[in-house]
């Protein structure tokens, strides 16, 4: 690290705002080679809208934007970032759903053209992401829109690292582990490091305070669109970082006793089993919090749609609402505002004969906003005017002010602030004891205590039923591995 060099970059001053949301107030930060800042902040705090700044996606309303010491502010835009070295890993991804792998590989690195430019952009992204994900069980041919969301998250990374005529001076990774389980989220932070040491430098954003504290060189902490702590990694610990970011406590697991006396209810989903070879089958009863764990990609998903369907084969006793991972392909109505898209869950509670009471759906939404803390001015606003992790909060609204008797959530807290986290885990248990059951497929390995036990899901089967008192990291990676691999 090497803090006396001249910055990489330096924002100067920067404001942003959208209508009468100051996004950014003012933000003076500087990143250094060899560095790797993190960035944390609840939801809403600016993160995304200062690294949109820097990479040039947006233009700011005041201040100065430096690369590599030259004062870049005037005519700064996507492509001038590139040509010096900034290079962006967005949240909510930027690759083309409908061109390979290889092609979206080609999009950002122009110096590939002419003859032979597709078998160039094929070595240069499956080199990258044999470098960084080893055993990926990717294709350059594959086509992005047909891949899941944690193998889209790879490519998109593997291409802001890869290199043809500028190098990657500056790598922005915007929550980049968010659907990633956590053997692949280790190889790319082990792949930071690399890079940093290397010389590069790295603005790494995540709500996951532990990998931010074990990746970063140094830590600015936003809030409410300012920078409001900054310094090296090694003077914050957990407890600073939360309350600097101004977040409330965290919420301790429940106990092994309640969870024992669920076990008398009735099941609401009996014996719903993936398609995979000598699967155990998945029984939740009434008032429990079923954890579903193991790689990503496994069937885990799968097996929610199956039940969120009442597939034949799958006997489920109510109304299953689900909260969308995939926020963008299957979450949120991007044309719709932020009020429709929480009050479409819930719809036969505003009917007035056959019209809808828009009053009413509207005082639903707004009831929601408040209680699951949702940042806008304006709940009439488009949805898609919410930062990635408000976003989700309305997803949440969504399905937990439905009537479901049993909620699906496939890996839910994708961008969502450790503040909220603790407070949807409170509404979680809240909702149990009135008699809901959650099924909660969850890359957070954390999360999986406050479950009341766990499958653990491999190639497509269930191999694994671990009860909270045998639960560990230790026994959830063992069974996702095979025994021979
Ligand atoms: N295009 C836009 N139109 C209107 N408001 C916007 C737009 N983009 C961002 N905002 C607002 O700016 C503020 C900062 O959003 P930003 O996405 O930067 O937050 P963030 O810290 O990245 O949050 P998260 O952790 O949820 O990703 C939020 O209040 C958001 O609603």
């Amino acid at each position: 690290m090497a803090d006396d060099a001249t910055p990489v970059v330096r924002l100067d001053g920067v404001e942003k705002s959208f209508g009468a949301v100051h996004a950014l107030t003012g933000v003076t930060l500087a990143l250094a080679p060899g560095q790797c800042l993190g960035l944390v902040g609840h939801n809403g705090a600016g993160k995304s809208t200062l690294m949109n700044v820097l990479s040039g996606n947006l233009a700011p309303d005041a201040g100065r934007i430096e690369v590599g010491g030259t004062d870049l502010t005037r005519g700064y835009a996507p492509h001038v970032a590139l040509a010096h070295g900034v290079r962006c890993v967005y949240q909510e991804g930027s690759l083309c759903p409908n061109l390979t792998v290889a092609e979206n590989a080609r999009i950002s690195h122009k110096a590939i053209s002419g003859p032979g430019w597709r078998r160039r952009a094929r070595a240069l992204i499956g080199g990258r992401l044999d470098e960084i994900f080893p055993g990926h069980g990717i294709s350059s041919d594959d086509i992005v829109g047909d891949l899941s969301i944690a193998r889209r998250q790879m490519v998109e990374i593997a291409r802001a690292f890869a290199e043809t005529d500028t190098p990657a001076r500056v790598v922005i990774l915007d929550e980049p582990t968010s659907s990633l389980d956590s053997v692949a989220a280790g190889k790319l932070l082990a792949h930071v490091r690399r890079h940093v040491e290397g010389g590069g430098a790295c603005v790494l954003i995540s709500h996951l305070l532990g990998e931010i504290l074990d990746t970063a060189d140094r830590i600015a902490v936003m809030r409410d669109g300012g920078v409001v702590a900054l310094d090296a990694a090694t003077a914050f610990d957990r407890g600073k970082l939360v309350a600097a970011m101004g977040s409330v406590a965290e919420a301790a697991p429940r106990e092994t006793a309640q969870t024992a006396a669920i076990r008398d209810h009735a099941p609401v989903v009996v014996e719903a089993s993936p398609p995979g070879p000598d699967s155990l089958a998945l029984t939740a009863h009434r008032g429990e919090v079923v954890g579903l764990a193991g790689l990503s990609g496994q069937g885990q998903t799968e097996l929610l749609v199956q039940i969120f369907d009442h597939r034949p084969g799958t006997v489920v006793d109510g109304e299953v609402a689900m909260v969308a991972g995939d926020r963008q392909s299957d979450g949120v109505f991007p044309l719709w505002s932020i009020a429709e898209n929480i009050a479409i869950g819930s719809l036969r509670q505003f009917l007035s004969g056959p019209l809808l009471d828009h009053g009413r759906a509207r005082a639903f939404a707004e009831e929601w906003r408040g209680r699951i803390g949702i940042r806008t001015p304006d709940i009439g606003n488009p949805i898609l005017s919410l930062s990635g992790g408000n976003q989700q909060k309305a997803l949440f609204a969504r399905a937990l002010g439905s009537t479901a008797a049993i909620i699906a959530m496939d890996d839910p807290m994708r961008g969502v602030d450790v503040g909220t986290k603790q407070e949807v885990y409170a509404m979680i248990r809240a909702e149990t004891a009135k008699g809901r059951t959650f099924l909660w497929y969850t890359t957070e390995m954390d999360e999986l205590v406050h479950c009341d036990h766990v499958y653990v899901f491999r190639e497509g089967a269930i191999v694994a039923d671990l009860a909270r008192a045998e639960m560990t990291e230790e026994r959830v990676l063992h069974a996702s591995f095979r025994e021979d691999a």
